[in-house]
């Protein structure tokens, strides 16, 4: 981890086992080390974060992604890159396959995103075909749960802050777009079965449950704080206006499916934010 976004809070409990390692590093400059399999999952994932240094962005994706395939094929390694749902861009089937190629602007303030993420893709499958490496690629689509930044900016965490603090619910406009929100140890679960199976993927994982913001806002509500306000406020360029994964592939290939519905989730998230937030329940 460079710490960019990352928090070695996180890990503290692991931290002296004999079996876990830490290394404070940045996958933009070479790592010489021996493994087995390599989850290379660098990069901000957050809009806010992955604006505020695009270059920095797309070199992690690019030259990031390169310097984990040249790990992999110097030591022999398997490989499986966390590629995004954001490279359908603002799609026009759904919900998405993953033989659908996407819908996606090359020069907007998203591409060192969405695009830095279709590069890394192109990395991985040339890789493949030219050098033999074994890769395996997954399409997450937008998860949630403990543990997140709180200032993440994200919009689960957002209104979940938000809601714990008792400031508005800020909904971008138009509200209506939507989002498929999966809980985290679902889609780690997913991962894990991606690396140890045979398919190279692309593979979505992803819950399928769709909402607009405006319908999370309201569930945020209810369950949270049921007197908070919902705002309406201006919404970033190229917001994607629908997305929902189609998880077929994933459930025939991995036989995996997600387990937790975002009214499960969202409370054990909320037990996370209001211990780090030091906000009891019934203030
Ligand atoms: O406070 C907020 C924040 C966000 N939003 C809206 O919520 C939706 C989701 O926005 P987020 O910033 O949480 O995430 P996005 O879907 O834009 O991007 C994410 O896509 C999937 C992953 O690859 C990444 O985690 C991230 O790029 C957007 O429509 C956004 O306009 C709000 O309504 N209010």
């Amino acid at each position: 981890d460079n710490y960019f976004t990352g928090s070695k809070d996180n890990l503290k409990k692991w931290i002296g086992h004999p079996r876990f390692e830490l290394i404070r590093h940045d996958v933009t400059e070479p790592l010489l080390i021996e493994v087995d399999q390599i989850y290379h999952l660098a990069c901000p994932a957050s809009p806010i974060f992955y604006k505020y240094n695009p270059v920095k962005t797309i070199k992690t994706n690019v030259i990031g992604t390169l310097n984990m395939l040249g790990l992999a094929k110097r030591v022999g390694a398997r490989i499986l890159l966390t590629s995004t749902s954001e490279v359908y861009g603002d799609p026009l089937i759904h919900p998405q396959t993953e033989s659908y190629w996407g819908n996606v602007n090359p020069i907007g303030v998203r591409s060192c995103y969405d695009e830095g993420k279709r590069v890394a893709e192109t990395l991985m499958f040339d890789y493949h075909r030219q050098h033999g490496i074994e890769i395996r690629i997954a399409r997450i689509f937008n998860t949630y749960g403990p543990r997140m930044n709180i200032d993440d900016g994200r919009v689960v965490s957002n209104f979940i802050a938000q809601a714990i603090r008792d400031d508005p619910l800020t909904v971008q406009a138009p509200g209506t777009q939507t989002r498929s929100f999966c809980y985290v140890s679902d889609m780690v679960d997913g991962l894990i079965r991606l690396m140890q199976g045979d398919n190279t993927g692309p593979i979505n994982i992803g819950n399928p449950g769709e909402f607009t913001m405006i319908e999370l806002a309201e569930n945020v509500k209810e369950l949270i704080n049921p007197k908070v306000e919902i705002i309406m406020v201006e919404n970033t360029p190229d917001d994607p206006r629908q997305r929902k994964p189609d998880i077929t592939k994933a459930k025939d290939l991995l036989g995996w499916e997600p387990k937790v519905k975002l009214r499960d989730g969202l409370p054990l998230m909320e037990d996370d934010f209001r211990t780090r937030l030091g906000v009891p329940k019934n203030k």
